[in-house]
């Protein structure tokens, strides 16, 4: 069930630069969620997921059944980030920058992204959004999480990431990344994402356009992770807001 990370391998930066991003783009036009591939070799997955044992490196805990979220636990960085989730965050997020846009423009909302992570993120420290919203999740057998969107405030980034750090079908079984879209006066459609190890998927946080013979139409996204059937699964996800 292994299979050689193709685009892992030198610095961060240069693996997220040889992703065919037109490609990236287009699949994110068509369907509202995309894999980059495998980007991160199986010891930076374990060398992320072991963190998790450290309280110092995170700034709050969510035990999921305790806010109805589903069941399993994840934990939000603290600053400084990781140095490799700080290249991750910094290195992907002007690659979806001219999605972010065009969704914005078609649906008819005001807000253009600027070309860096720092300008974004100076927007949202201004605005009192200024924790960080990185996060590791790990879910055991029988644990899932529900479809959600993950908004922390007026302003949002309309796409982000999440990178497998387990092994599917060593280390767990089930637990299937989920995106749901519903399309106005419609029913729900179902993205179901099984990723390899070290394998990145983009999708969008809340809206993205669809387009019909009248134009545009608003699509409303969802994410979620469906049951885990055996063994422990590890995610690192990836927004690119902070937070209030
Ligand atoms: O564990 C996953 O695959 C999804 C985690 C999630 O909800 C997120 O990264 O925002
Ligand atoms: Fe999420």
């Amino acid at each position: 069930m292994t299979r050689t990370p193709t685009h892992a391998a030198g610095p961060v930066a240069e693996r997220i630069a040889a992703i065919d991003w037109d490609a990236v783009r287009t699949t994110l036009d068509a369907y509202g969620a995309a894999s980059l591939g495998p980007i991160l070799m199986p010891e930076e997955c374990a060398g992320i997921a072991a963190l998790y044992a450290d309280p110092d490196r995170f700034r709050s805990k969510v035990v999921m059944e305790r806010v109805g979220f589903g069941q399993g636990e994840y934990q939000y960085f603290d600053r400084p980030l990781p140095d490799l989730v700080e290249a991750l965050r910094q290195s992907v997020y002007p690659h979806l920058v001219p999605t972010a846009n065009a969704w914005a423009e078609a649906l008819g909302r005001p807000e253009r992204f600027p070309d860096t992570l720092d300008a974004f993120l100076d927007t949202c420290h201004a605005a009192g959004q200024t924790r960080p919203t990185p996060l590791v999740l790990t879910y055991r057998e029988g644990d899932y999480n529900r479809l959600h969107q993950d908004l922390y405030g007026e302003i949002h980034f309309p796409l982000q990431m999440v990178i497998l750090l387990s092994r599917p079908g060593v280390d767990f079984e089930g637990g299937a990344f989920v995106m749901t879209e519903q399309k106005p006066r419609a029913q729900s459609r179902a993205e179901v994402l099984t990723p390899v190890q070290g394998e990145a998927i983009v999708f969008g946080v809340n809206h993205r356009p669809g387009w019909g013979k009248n134009g545009a139409y608003r699509l409303v996204m969802r994410h979620g992770v469906s049951r885990l059937t055996s063994g422990a699964r590890t995610t690192l996800g990836i927004i690119f807001h902070d937070a209030t």
